[in-house]
Order: structure tokens, then C-alpha cells, then sequence
């Protein structure tokens, strides 16, 4: 981990020529992170890396519709400084919105962020109404003496890695194959809250974890876990997504079992939970013994999932 990553959420000049990456990065997949690392690379010329990013996604500002986020802005800070960003700029997308293409890129990224190479997407826009494209970013860049890395698309067997194709493959259930996109793994950080406590006679207790308002909600169901606790412990998780039909009515939530945890109780701690597979749907069972064999089914097949992977 890069401990040294600063993020700064206005413009500020900088002191040292800087390797830029331009983007929003949602979900950091395996092409984002061709363009991200290309910018890491400015540092064999001395060059401070830095992203130039923006705190909410510039399409649900245009569309004036709330983001379905593949990564909370925490995860998306803590990736960068991973991959070896030193400087992250997390600007209001309100304050660029009107700015002429050029006047982005000469006055702000040139002038104000010292850039000397520019890396991004092939489908990379900026600028008043998105007029600004990667055509007129290499004019801009040959007239400035500035190196550009324009990424080409990574392409899969499902086509363009896109953050759309991999939230429609999160809401199908299938976050192995997001995940295989992300190039890590698809979850969120929380804290635990009380459910109903009937985890605990079930056999089963469950952490419990709201979803986050802004991040895509996984297709209702249970998926092999990893749980990474406050004080960094990992442990295998079987986790449930959804509403709980067999014991009532309730709004979605998570909720993960540890079937080799028994420590003190975790209420109130911030619980990171990534999601490795699927396993089933969530069901309405007709009894509670039903449903408590069924978890334990689950959690044997998330064990041999969990003993599987070795990255996380
Ligand atoms: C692995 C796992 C699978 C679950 N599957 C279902 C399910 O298919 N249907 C359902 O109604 N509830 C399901 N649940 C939720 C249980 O109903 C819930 O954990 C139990 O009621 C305890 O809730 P509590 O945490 O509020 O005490 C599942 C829970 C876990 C941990
Ligand atoms: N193996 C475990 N897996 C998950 N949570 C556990 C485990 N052992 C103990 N706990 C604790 O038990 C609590 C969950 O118990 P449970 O009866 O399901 O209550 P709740 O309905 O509040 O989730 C968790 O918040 C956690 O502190």
C-alpha cells in the first residue's frame, strides 16, 4: 500500500511535472487499470503520478439520476493509492461542467496540474457538453509538447470491459465473472448492525450490514464471502443478499455468516465483505429448520469457493 496518496477535492497547483490518468474509474476494472497504470509509469521520468477524477459520476449529475457504483469513494481511494497514484484530485464535476475542452486542458491539467503526459480511454470526452475528444486532446498535446497515452479498449469475450457490462453482471448474480473484470473483488466495507437476533438461535449468526444507497445491489441471493474484520482477520463468509421472505418483510440488507468465527461481537465495527460467487437465489422456506439446513449446505460449498482463491 502507497501510504503517501493525497486526495484533494479542488484544484490546487502543482509543484512537480506530473504522469496524469483522466477519468471516473467507476469500479477500477481491467481496462481502467491499463490507463491508470500507464500514468504509475510517468515516474521512470520523474514525474509525480496523479488522477484527475470526480467525486460523483459525471453521467448521474448530467442525467440529474442517483449512481448505481460499482465502488464506494473510500474503496476507489484506498485502489488508487495501491496501484501507486500519489495525487488524487476528487474535484466537484459542477465546477468543470462549463469549461470550454481546451481551457481544461491548457489551463487546468497543463498549467495548474504541470502535466506532462496525459494518459486516458479511447472514448475519453471532456469539456463543455462532452465536446472535448481524444482527437483534439493529441492536437492540444502536440501544440503543448505534452505526451499522450490514449489506452485502446480492452475487449473480453462479452465485448468492450465497460462499468455498465459489469453492473449488469453484478444484478445477474454473476460477480465471478465481474470480479474476473474487475481484476479484484466486487463488495463494500460497513458496519454491523442489529437484526433480530435470530441468527444466534438458528446456529447461525449473521453480521448484518446496510447496502449502500449509491453502490448496485448484487441479484437477491447467497454468495461465497470473504470477511476481512477491523483489525484485519480474514475469514470465509456465506452471505446473504436480500430481504429474508421465510421471517418476514424487511427492506435488502447483507448478511454474512463466519462458519469459523466465535470471538466477541462485531455490532458496531466497519466490516469489509467481498463477494466471491454465487451460490442460490433467496428463497421463502416453509420452516426455519428448512432454512437453517440450507445455510449450512451453503456454507460447505462457500468453504471449498473461499479455499480457492488465493488474491484476496
Ligand atoms: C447463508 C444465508 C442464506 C440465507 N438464505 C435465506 C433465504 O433463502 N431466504 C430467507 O428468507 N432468508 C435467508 N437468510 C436470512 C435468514 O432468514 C436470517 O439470517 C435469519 O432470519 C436471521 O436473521 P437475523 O440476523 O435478523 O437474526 C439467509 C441467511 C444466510 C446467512
Ligand atoms: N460466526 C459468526 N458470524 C457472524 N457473526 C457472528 C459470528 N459469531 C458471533 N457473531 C456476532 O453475532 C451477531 C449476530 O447475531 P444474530 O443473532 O444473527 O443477530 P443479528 O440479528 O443482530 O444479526 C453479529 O453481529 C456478531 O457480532
Amino acid at each position: 500500500m502507497n501510504k503517501y496518496m493525497q486526495t484533494f477535492f479542488e484544484l490546487l497547483p502543482e509543484k512537480q511535472n506530473t504522469s496524469a490518468a483522466l477519468g471516473f474509474f467507476d469500479g477500477l476494472h481491467i481496462g481502467h487499470r491499463k490507463v491508470i497504470g500507464e500514468a504509475v509509469k510517468g515516474n521512470e521520468k520523474n514525474l509525480v503520478p496523479i488522477c484527475y477524477t470526480f467525486a460523483q459520476s459525471p453521467k448521474s449529475v448530467l442525467k440529474n439520476q442517483p449512481q448505481e457504483a460499482l465502488m464506494s469513494l473510500e474503496n476507489k481511494k484506498e485502489a488508487l493509492s495501491e496501484i501507486g497514484i500519489q495525487h488524487l484530485y476528487m474535484c466537484d464535476f459542477k465546477s468543470v461542467v462549463d469549461v470550454a475542452p481546451r481551457k481544461f486542458v491548457e489551463d487546468m491539467l497543463i498549467k495548474t496540474l504541470k502535466a506532462k503526459k496525459l494518459c486516458c480511454g479511447f472514448n475519453y470526452t471532456f469539456g463543455k457538453n462532452g465536446e472535448g475528444n481524444t482527437e483534439l486532446l493529441s492536437e492540444i498535446c502536440k501544440e503543448n509538447g505534452i505526451e499522450l497515452q490514449v489506452l485502446p479498449p480492452v475487449e473480453e469475450k462479452e465485448g468492450v470491459v465497460s462499468s455498465t457490462l459489469i453492473r449488469e453482471l453484478i444484478k445477474d448474480g454473476n460477480v465471478r465473472r465481474a470480479n474476473e473484470l474487475l481484476g479484484s473483488y466486487f463488495g463494500f466495507g460497513g458496519e454491523v448492525v442489529h437484526g433480530q437476533h435470530l441468527g444466534r438461535e438458528l446456529g447461525t449468526p449473521t453480521l448484518n450490514q446496510s447496502l449502500h444507497e449509491e453502490l448496485v445491489v448484487p441479484k437477491f441471493g447467497v454468495y461465497a464471502s470473504c470477511v476481512t474484520l477491523d483489525d484485519g482477520r480474514k475469514f470465509c463468509g456465506v452471505t446473504n443478499i436480500g430481504v429474508k421472505p421465510t421471517v418476514g418483510n424487511f427492506a435488502p440488507l447483507c448478511e454474512t455468516w463466519m462458519p469459523d468465527y466465535s470471538g466477541e461481537e462485531l455490532y458496531g465495527k466497519t466490516v469489509d465483505v467481498r463477494l466471491i460467487d454465487f451460490i442460490r437465489g433467496e428463497k421463502k422456506f416453509s420452516s426455519l429448520d428448512e432454512l437453517k439446513k440450507a445455510i449450512f449446505d451453503n456454507a460447505k460449498t462457500a468453504e471449498k469457493m473461499f479455499s480457492e482463491i488465493n488474491n484476496l
